[in-house]
């Protein structure tokens, strides 16, 4: 029997305070998080942003207890999954892989070696495809595998999104109804769904999926919770001067209570744990913004985490993906030529575009930068890169 391996992809957190700004410069480092079109202008510019941000980030991991919770609940996730597969008679080991912090996807791969695994499952922890995340990470793993030719041997296949799995949908319904329970008069709570954004122009400009896959999840979840509730979808956790996907949840917030709307239940739909975005931006500073609106009964559904139904649909999603044809990296990072995820940033039209405009604000913050840093030093910013 071939050596079965599932390796679950996600993104990393900080596991202590210190490790904020490392994390913080790992992220921005990653072009797929900002493209610049000299590869060596991407360290400099994720050690200003990441130094920049790192205060309040590491405020805001404070409040949340110093920490991220990532790493253990997706190392919860793998062991529940580990052993429902066996349950099943699938004798398979579950890995995990992190973008941007421990256990990072090249340990993941490094073990996987080591144990000689054959058959590959590979399964971003995000429910909906987005370039900045799960597309980020086959483009890692596409990278490693190109470098290293004992990879070869290994037999993967690539799941890019699973939003429509009948599991999940149950499971996040399940979830929804149970705190609907809590309110004196279910009906009339206002559902928000309050998806993680991105910048626009990954859209319009990249044809990422995500808007798409997140608006279609919202509708297929509102048919399974089959209720009558009102809802309304909008995007958080902007960073930076673009515009991302719209509404923003805080003004969608606003606006619902400017309407009269009292009693709320929140549902975040980009991510299958708890984190940073839910247990601080939603818990505590959407929710001070709603109460100011006047929304005085602000309820958030949990993260799935190791929900038995959801564990159980990874398994059915597992199960699946080693019964069916593999899916390479190449044809889920790049797939068709009418639906290519390209970045933003590789399409260049001249004129007064928006890409333009953004090159203007990082060209000129670059510039800006250099003149702090020959300040600063004394050296110019061609010192720094090793040119003089
Ligand atoms: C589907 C989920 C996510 C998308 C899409 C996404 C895009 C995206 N994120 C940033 C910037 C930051 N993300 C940060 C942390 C973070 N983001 C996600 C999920 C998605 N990001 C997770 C799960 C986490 C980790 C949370 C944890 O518990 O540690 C951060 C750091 C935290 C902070 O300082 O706010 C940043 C910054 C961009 C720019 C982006 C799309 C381009
Ligand atoms: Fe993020």
């Amino acid at each position: 029997m071939a050596r079965v391996g599932v390796l679950l992809l996600n993104l990393g957190g900080p596991d202590r305070l210190e490790d904020v700004g490392q994390f913080l410069f790992n992220l921005f480092s990653d072009p797929e998080i900002i493209r610049l079109p000299f590869p060596w202008m991407q360290k400099p510019l994720a050690w200003f942003i990441a130094t920049r941000r790192a205060k309040t980030s590491q405020e805001n991991y404070k409040q949340i207890g110093g920490g991220s919770p990532l790493r253990e609940i997706t190392e919860q996730q793998a062991q529940a999954l580990e052993s429902k597969l066996r349950e099943a008679g699938e004798d398979a080991t579950v890995y995990v892989g992190m973008r941007y912090w421990h256990p990072f996807t090249e340990e993941a791969i490094a073990q996987i070696r080591r144990d000689r695994v054959e058959n590959l499952v590979i399964l971003p922890l995000y429910p909906q495809f987005s370039i900045s995340t799960s597309g980020s990470s086959f483009r890692l793993l596409e990278q490693l595998w190109n470098a290293n030719p004992e990879l070869q041997d290994i037999d993967y296949t690539v799941i890019p999104s699973w939003y429509k799995d009948p599991g999940y949908l149950q499971a996040m319904a399940d979830l929804i109804a149970q705190k609907l329970a809590e309110f004196p008069n279910p009906d009339r709570a206002h559902i928000f769904f309050s998806a993680h954004g991105v910048p626009l122009s990954y859209v319009t400009e990249g044809g990422d999926p995500y808007q798409q896959e997140i608006e279609d999840c919202t509708n297929r979840i509102m048919q399974t919770l089959n209720r009558p509730n009102e809802h309304t979808l909008a995007y958080q956790s902007r960073v930076g001067p673009v515009e991302w996907l719209k509404p923003y949840t805080e003004d969608a917030l606003k606006e619902l209570g400017e309407k009269g709307i009292e009693e709320i239940v929140v549902v975040p739909i980009s991510f299958v744990s708890e984190h940073i975005e839910t247990l601080q931006e939603i818990d505590i500073e959407y929710r001070e913004i709603a109460e100011e609106a006047g929304i005085g009964n602000f309820r958030r559904v949990p993260a799935l985490n190791t929900h038995p139904i959801f564990i159980n649909s990874l398994k059915s999603l597992v199960v699946n993906a080693l019964n069916t044809p593999s899916r390479t990296f190449s044809e889920v990072v790049r797939p068709k030529k009418e639906k290519m995820k390209m970045y933003p940033q590789e399409r260049w039209e001249w004129g007064m575009t928006s890409a333009a405009e953004v090159w203007n604000g990082r060209l000129a913050m670059l510039g800006f930068i250099a003149l702090i840093l020959e300040l600063v030093s004394g050296h110019g910013p061609l010192h720094f890169v090793g040119l003089l």
